[in-house]
């Protein structure tokens, strides 16, 4: 069964028509890319499936249920989770607080649970902690635990955010753009840990620029032109798809 579906999906920002009618499956436990020349509409397709910005048309359905317009808050408790290209770290925290405050619904937040900590929520934020260490630990962040995120460098940053999604435990994590300013070393890490995720059966999707990456990390690959699907399929057969060797050489 497919755990999202997308279909005729249309996006308009004034006289422009950035996602034109698109329709587009992901069965659970697949690793798909997604990819495309500047402006093919890949982040949009991101917001409009995410809840970040309101399609104008068309359905998107997660996990069977129609969740079109729903906003981001509700779909990641939902299990469906995104990053941004530009990665959204509170630089005035640590690297250990930024992954603690992904937790959804922590009770510490609000000022009358703070003042009426019960052992319950005690137990929780315990536990926050625990998988928050983990997931630090899992992307080899502990020396910088206590460090500020604005320290960090990009690849790290990337990682951080990474440890930040995971505390929301998605059933569906779109990536958008995990090796964007990130060094040969650190790619092969993030490239590494989502290979790790999809093993484990996190289903994902990856829009990235990086296609050799792309291509030899992900099951499926498909291409957005102009708002619409080009082609998809197989890597080594979409890439040498004359439609998209055009679609980049006349970008
Ligand atoms: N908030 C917005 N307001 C107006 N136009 C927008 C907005 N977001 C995107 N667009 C436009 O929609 C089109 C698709 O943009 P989008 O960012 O989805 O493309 P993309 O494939 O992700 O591009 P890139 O690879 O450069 O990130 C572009 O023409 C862009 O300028």
């Amino acid at each position: 069964m497919s755990l999202l579906d997308v279909d005729g999906l249309v996006k308009r920002f004034g006289g422009l028509l950035a996602i034109d009618d698109l329709s587009l499956s992901v069965d659970e436990g697949e690793l798909v890319g997604v990819m495309g020349p500047n402006g093919a509409g890949k982040s949009t397709f991101f917001n409009c499936v995410s809840g970040v910005v309101q399609p104008d048309g068309g359905t998107v359905r997660f996990d069977g249920a129609d969740v079109t317009g729903v906003d981001t808050a509700t779909l990641a408790r939902d299990g469906l989770v995104r990053t941004f290209q530009h990665t959204r770290q509170l630089d005035t925290m640590t690297v250990r607080e930024n992954v603690r405050l992904a937790a959804p619904g922590q009770p510490g937040e609000q000022p009358v649970s703070a003042l009426l900590r019960t052992s319950t929520m005690q137990e929780t934020e315990a536990e926050v902690a625990e998988r928050a260490d983990e997931l630090i630990e899992l992307f080899e962040l502990t020396r910088l635990a206590d460090e500020y995120a604005s320290s960090l460098s990009g690849g790290q940053r990337k990682l951080l955010e990474l440890a930040r999604v995971l505390m929301l435990e998605p059933d569906l994590l779109l990536l958008d753009e995990p090796f964007a300013g990130v060094n040969p070393t650190l790619t092969n890490e993030i490239a590494d840990h989502i290979r790790g995720l999809n093993d484990d059966g996190m289903t994902l999707v990856v829009i990235e620029h990086e296609l050799e990456t792309l291509t030899e990390l992900v099951d499926r690959l498909v291409v957005l032109q102009q708002g619409s699907l080009l082609v998809e399929g197989e890597p080594e057969v979409v890439l040498n798809d004359e439609r998209v060797i055009d679609a980049y050489l006349g970008s």
